[in-house]
């Protein structure tokens, strides 16, 4: 090829400089624009120079579309970007929040909450999953600090710990591949057609908010910004992260999506580009959308690259190029996004293989990223309570006994164990991809001569006239993702409390709470005779029996505070005022029979 910009021998400032010099401002402030699939097609990508398309959580190309659907409908819309004057390829975005998990039958890991250990590989294989679907781009990690239960989106958030979620910035070369040794920091990298570009979200802060209020107002320090809520980002760009998506909430005051101070001044020293979040800009102003020319110019000149829109994309583009064409926005401002934007794509080899190829369909929930994922759930659990002494340990639970209950809303329920973000956005109870409940795999494990009975709700006297061995009561928190998980009171959803209480008035119980955060558990502590929280721990539940019975000892430790009371809150390790139910780090341990 004598184009430079079409010559992968050339150096990518070559490619990036002489593409740069051709594009019109129509096809820079196209590459500019994000739009979600249900608004998009060839045609549009064609017609209007789009650089980049997303699914929102849940959007997808069918119900329960196979791998190939997906990479059918990706694959359209990038030969409609291809058919354009210049061919620059856009590149797909989708939440792989905690696997590929808005496509069916992918494998469902454990919320960030609950992941522990094996961050790379989970990176690494949820890299796979998302290129089994033609799709480039994730939009993971989050490395929010969650510093108050409250937040709708705690269980995205690794740890209450700055430290804790600095080490889970290893999921970036897991997704991303490693950058190679002593090459520049700073600079965007992805390792081939295997690897995905990640993104850190969300910039900065999202986890601080008043009373974990979603998209709310962070008020702190300068100094406890930087110490809480910023170490991480150090480290994802250090890892070479390609992308940093920003907060929907403020500082201060300030919205993140207007902050150049922050995002120019402070972040963009790295060379990747800059997304906005979903609507992020129409919500710099109250109420969103109420002056769009005014966001679309606080939101780039702030520094933002990339805009997900994500419907009324020519509302935008006029926008934009209305601001750029009266000199509010400067051309050198609109070269810088485009410019990083071209990086991340050259750098990880898109103009070379914009297409997908259908030979990855395979990796598509296979048997080794389900084991990989049982592993991580096994490594997740944390023992809260262990009998009444660690002489008479309730657990590990004996295999071969007569007969055993298992009870409870989450016992025999995918959708349940696996939380917010997947399948549909909020998730959804009941068996909605292929996995293994917590029932199941308690069948697969005791003894066959054992007797299993399933009550998701029974009775007292059921319980009482049954004779069983003992129970295990698996209860906790419905779906949820964002706003819609906020919650002041952080109690166990009836009939899950009373299906508890209920159980364990009348035989010796273990209560597995399946949660995304700590929950009011204190009053009811003295009648449970062991209490394991579980998190979300995705579709391979056969990892909470491989701990329950022994195969495996409980290791986990808690990732954040447990809090006595509500009225606690927001309380954190560090704090003067110290007084948990269960520390940060605590977690009973036992040994594998
Ligand atoms: O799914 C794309 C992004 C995701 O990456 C971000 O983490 C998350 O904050 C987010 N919220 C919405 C969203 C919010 C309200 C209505 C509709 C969609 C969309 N998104």
């Amino acid at each position: 090829e004598n184009i430079i910009y079409k010559d992968p021998k050339q150096p990518i400032n070559h490619r990036i400089k002489d593409l740069m010099n051709r594009m019109t401002l129509e096809e820079k402030i196209g590459q500019m624009t994000q739009i979600d699939r249900s608004v998009a097609s060839a045609e549009v990508m064609k017609n209007y120079f789009i650089g980049s398309v997303l699914s929102g959580g849940g959007s997808v190309p069918a119900p329960q579309a196979s791998p190939e659907t997906w990479i059918d409908m990706v694959n359209d819309f990038q030969k409609g970007s291809l058919s354009t004057r210049l061919g620059i390829p856009m590149i797909y975005g989708i939440d792989a929040v905690h696997g590929n998990n808005n496509v069916y039958k992918a494998t469902i890991f454990p919320h960030n909450i609950g992941l522990g250990a094996t961050r790379q590989k989970i990176g690494a294989a949820t890299a796979r999953e998302v290129r089994a679907t033609g799709i480039q781009y994730a939009f993971a990690p989050c490395i929010a600090v969650c510093r108050d239960p409250r937040w709708g989106r705690c269980y995205e958030s690794y740890s209450e710990d700055p430290n804790v979620v600095r080490s889970m910035t290893e999921l970036i070369p897991g997704l991303q591949g490693d950058i190679p040794p002593n090459s520049r920091k700073g600079v965007p990298y992805v390792a081939g057609q295997e690897k995905v570009v990640a993104c850190a979200k969300h910039y900065v802060g999202d986890g601080g908010t008043t009373e974990g209020i979603n998209e709310n107002n962070t008020v702190a320090s300068r100094h406890e910004l930087l110490s809480i809520h910023m170490p991480a980002y150090y480290d994802s760009i250090i890892k070479g992260v390609s992308t940093v998506m920003i907060s929907y909430s403020s500082w201060n005051g300030i919205k993140m999506h207007a902050d150049h101070d922050l995002i120019t001044g402070f972040l963009k020293k790295h060379s990747g580009f800059v997304i906005s979040d979903w609507q992020g800009i129409d919500r710099i102003t109250s109420p969103p959308h109420a002056n769009y020319t005014y966001s679309i110019l606080a939101g780039v000149n702030a520094g933002i690259d990339m805009i997900m829109v994500p419907y009324n994309y020519t509302e935008f583009i006029d926008g934009l190029t209305f601001l750029v064409k009266n000199n509010f926005v400067p051309m050198s401002r609109i070269d810088d996004a485009v410019k990083r934007i071209l990086r991340v794509k050259f750098t990880m080899g898109l103009f070379e293989h914009p297409l997908a190829d259908y030979s990855m369909a395979k990796y598509l929930g296979t048997q080794e990223h389900r084991e990989l994922a049982r592993e991580a759930v096994r490594k997740s659990l944390v023992v809260l309570k262990n009998g009444e002494s660690a002489d008479e340990p309730v657990l590990p639970l004996p295999k071969k006994t007569s007969k055993i209950l298992v009870a409870g809303t989450h016992a025999d329920d995918i959708g349940n164990q696996c939380g917010g973000w997947t399948i549909e956005w909020h998730g959804k109870s009941g068996n909605i991809t292929a996995g293994t409940t917590i029932l199941t795999a308690v069948k697969n494990t005791v003894d066959p001569k054992t007797e299993v009975v399933f009550n998701e709700n029974p009775d007292p006297g059921y319980v009482k006239s049954n004779n069983f061995s003992y129970a295990i009561v698996v209860v906790g928190e419905l779906p949820y993702s964002e706003t819609f998980g906020d919650n002041l009171n952080l109690t166990i959803p009836d009939p899950g409390l009373s299906i508890m209480t209920n159980v364990c008035a009348s035989v010796k119980c273990v209560v597995v709470l399946i949660t995304g955060r700590p929950v009011v558990i204190q009053p009811y502590l003295v009648q449970i005779d062991a209490l394991v929280a579980a998190w979300l721990p995705g579709s391979e539940g056969q990892g909470v029996a491989d701990v329950l019975f022994g195969d495996y000892g409980f290791t986990g430790k808690l990732p954040r505070t447990w809090f006595r009371t509500i009225d606690q809150l927001p309380m954190n390790v560090g704090d003067r005022h110290y007084d948990p139910l269960f520390e940060f780090g605590y977690g009973l341990t036992t040994q594998p029979v």
